[in-house]
């Protein structure tokens, strides 16, 4: 059974890949500092090393102990306007972290990594669809530090055969199909957490970040992809270098836009009861649309996304954070 080094793996997008890599047969081994993952996301059994992915020393050490075949690399800062406000450590946390996971790597021989990486390194894209090859020009420090990181795996691999899947998440959503794991953290700030908690009576409303861009009904476009076949896409990532694959940088969407307003609905269909909304100005920095070109995952990775419909995503959400709510709400019954 080969063991995955699973960097990042007690937050949200890293212990659904936990679970997938459990249900794939893998060996998962988290490591994470727990500075916004929870110790209780990692499930019973999975060991767990508490410390930070820069410390090369220490993956090294983890590594060796549970001798990895190949690590999932998720650990990473990622709140768009925070990055904003503090750059430096993002930078830190993002290109130093990537540093010391590699240098982990090179010291315990272990050469195969899948990489976190995100749709924020486009920017805002000239051309939708947005493929792979198109330029990459972020318009913040978050998604700037991601293609860095991207770049400094690209170096590492030349020089040290190292082989590397790079996945370009594009809107990631939902919860684990079967309740086992979810968004964790309240104040969410993406937009079907947001709508989740409006429906479910712990906001008032949804603030709806601007009506007037150049799309079918005026508000923003994204692609939103199920978590649970983010999880599986990595577990075929896994395979594909574990069988001798070469690197690549592939988009991690179903190429389908969905407008804020199209959320909305969607979200009230799911709750059955309207979801409260205000239109208000544009959020600094947000692109109009961003859709994938999503063929290439599909072609190298033989990806089959099981839940690509947004009904499903949303309701996943719902019940996943209703059953958050719930000992809460009980409590104030
Ligand atoms: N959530 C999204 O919509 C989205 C979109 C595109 C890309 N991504 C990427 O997916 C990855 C996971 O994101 P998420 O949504 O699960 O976020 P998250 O905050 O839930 O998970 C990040 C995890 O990494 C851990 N961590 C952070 N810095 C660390 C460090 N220096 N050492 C060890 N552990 C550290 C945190 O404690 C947490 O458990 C990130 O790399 C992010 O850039 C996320
Ligand atoms: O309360 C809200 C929250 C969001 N939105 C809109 O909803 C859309 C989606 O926003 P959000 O859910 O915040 O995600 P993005 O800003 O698109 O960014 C996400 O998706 C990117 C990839 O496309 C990743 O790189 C980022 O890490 C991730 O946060 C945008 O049009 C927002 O303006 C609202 O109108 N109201």
């Amino acid at each position: 059974m080969t063991s995955v080094l699973v960097t990042g793996g007690a937050g949200y997008i890293g212990s659904q890949a936990v679970l997938a890599l459990m249900d794939a047969g893998f060996a998962p081994v988290v490591l994470d500092d727990l500075s916004t993952g929870l110790r209780e996301a990692v499930p019973p059994g999975v060991p767990l090393v508490v410390g930070d992915v820069a410390d090369a020393a220490l993956v090294e050490r983890a590594l060796r102990d549970h001798r990895a075949g190949a690590v999932m690399h998720f650990a990473a800062s990622l709140i768009v306007p925070e990055s904003v406000a503090r750059p430096l450590a993002y930078w830190r946390n993002n290109l130093a972290g990537t540093l010391g996971l590699l240098e982990g790597c090179v010291a315990a021989g272990v050469r195969r990594l899948v990489f976190s990486s995100t749709a924020a390194v486009y920017g805002i894209p000239e051309v939708l669809p947005v493929a792979e090859d198109a330029p990459c020009r972020p318009i913040n420090p978050y998604g700037a530090s991601k293609l860095a990181a991207e770049r400094l795996i690209g170096d590492a691999a030349a020089a040290h055969g190292l082989s590397c899947v790079a996945l370009r998440y594009f809107n990631v959503a939902g919860a684990d199909p079967l309740g086992r794991t979810g968004r964790r953290r309240p104040g969410a700030t993406h937009l079907i957490a947001v709508a989740c908690d409006a429906a479910l009576g712990r906001r008032d409303a949804v603030t709806v970040f601007g009506d007037d861009y150049d799309t079918p009904d005026g508000t923003g476009v994204r692609d939103y992809v199920h978590v649970a076949d983010l999880a599986t896409a990595h577990v075929a990532a896994l395979r594909h270098l574990l069988d001798g694959g070469g690197s690549a940088t592939l988009n991690c969407g179903y190429g389908r836009g969905h407008s804020v307003l199209s959320v909305l609905r969607a979200v009230e269909h799911a709750a059955g009861r309207p979801v409260p909304h205000r239109i208000a100005p544009r959020r600094a920095g947000d692109p109009p649309a961003v859709i994938a070109v999503a063929d290439r995952v599909r072609a190298l990775l033989g990806w089959q996304p099981a839940h690509d419909s947004l009904d499903r995503i949303v309701g996943d959400a719902l019940a996943w954070e209703g059953r958050l709510a719930a000992p809460a709400m009980r409590a104030l019954a």
